[in-house]
């Protein structure tokens, strides 16, 4: 089956006064069809520059030095401007942290949900049945009425809903989801979780789900790739990467969080030292400054190695366990 998304050594720098900033160096993932896929990391690890390199939103001082973005096939990086922008909101359609970002202040919801289906060759009033449905999906509680009101009518969680609903709207292949949740509370956050999960089986689009949050990373995808400061270190099923991780470095995210997956922290554990400065970066492993399990060996970039079939691991160790 072809991958939705497929995004093989992809490289991407910045210029910046101090010289190239090399944010993403050789990162390789599939989004499989109908499947979930998480990505976990620091702060700095690279996951908006990876999103906006796939949606072609990038800075100015942005540049994709290597690699490729396959989106059913196609490569994306070849694609014109024109070409993304008509991709983007149907095809491949996002979600942000902050769903004002999405929201115009000024339009009641109904006008904007109408507005996204200006393609769609439907009667108005068919538009607006199409908008109740959908709201009605996400969990907004008399959503006929609640298409009269504006955004700040809502509150936060409803409004993240709101936004889910729109972005399902064009029953995209594809849905973008950064942060989606992080700013409600947990158990509003479970719930759309919940939703989420049962909408993306309805319309069988995959999801690219962006998260700090390992608990709804377990609970919602179905693979995670775990990245740090730039490249992909871990990458697996949730099973696999999250009770047999191979990473010294997710190893130490999973041990910091004193319930472990299962609580709900809002921030991913914080582990002794920073992130290299990615202007100069060290040779050798990436994680090797801090890593407990350092070695002669990590003086060289390891390449990635399966710990199983279809959990890899950027690490060293991976090799002297099998052979141990
Ligand atoms: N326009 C830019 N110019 C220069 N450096 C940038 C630019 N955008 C991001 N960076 C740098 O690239 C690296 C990766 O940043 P990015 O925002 O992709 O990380 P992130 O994982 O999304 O972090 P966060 O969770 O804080 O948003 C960081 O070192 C950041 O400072």
């Amino acid at each position: 089956m072809m991958a939705v998304l497929d995004i093989q050594g992809l490289s991407v720098s910045y210029a910046t006064p101090r010289g190239e900033l090399k944010a993403l160096r050789d990162v390789s993932m599939i989004v499989p069809e109908r499947k979930i896929v998480g990505i976990v990391g620091e702060s700095g690890c690279g996951k908006s520059t990876l999103i906006s390199a796939i949606i072609r939103l990038m800075a100015p001082n942005a540049r994709v030095a290597a690699g490729d973005v396959m989106f059913r096939g196609e490569d994306l990086l070849g694609r014109s401007a024109a070409q993304m922008r008509g991709l983007r909101g149907t095809e491949i359609s996002m979600v942000f942290q902050d769903p004002m970002q999405t929201h115009n202040p000024v339009l009641t919801v109904g006008r904007q949900m109408m507005d996204i289906q200006y393609r769609d060759r439907l009667t108005k009033a068919e538009k607006r049945k199409r908008a109740t449905e959908m709201l009605a999906l996400v969990g907004i509680p008399d959503p006929e009425a609640r298409l009269n009101q504006y955004p700040f009518e809502f509150s936060g969680g409803m409004r993240q809903r709101i936004a889910i609903a729109m972005a399902l709207m064009a029953k995209p292949s594809l849905l973008i989801a950064d942060e989606p949740t992080t700013a409600l509370d947990a158990t509003l956050e479970v719930q759309i979780i919940k939703r989420l999960r049962e909408l993306q089986d309805d319309i069988g689009c995959s999801i690219l789900f962006i998260s700090h949050h390992l608990g709804v990373i377990a609970e919602l995808c179905d693979e995670v790739v775990v990245m740090y400061a730039g490249e992909v270190i871990e990458a697996g099923s949730v099973r696999d990467v999250f009770h047999t991780p191979a990473h010294p470095y997710t190893r130490a995210l999973l041990e910091c969080d004193p319930g472990h997956i299962r609580e709900k922290t809002r921030n991913l554990p914080t582990i002794p030292g920073s992130i290299p400065d990615l202007v100069n970066l060290p040779g050798g492993c990436v994680f090797a400054a801090r890593c407990p399990q350092r070695h002669a060996a990590c003086a060289v970039r390891p390449e990635p190695q399966f710990a199983s079939p279809g959990h890899r691991a950027a690490c060293h160790l991976i090799k002297a366990e099998v052979r141990a």
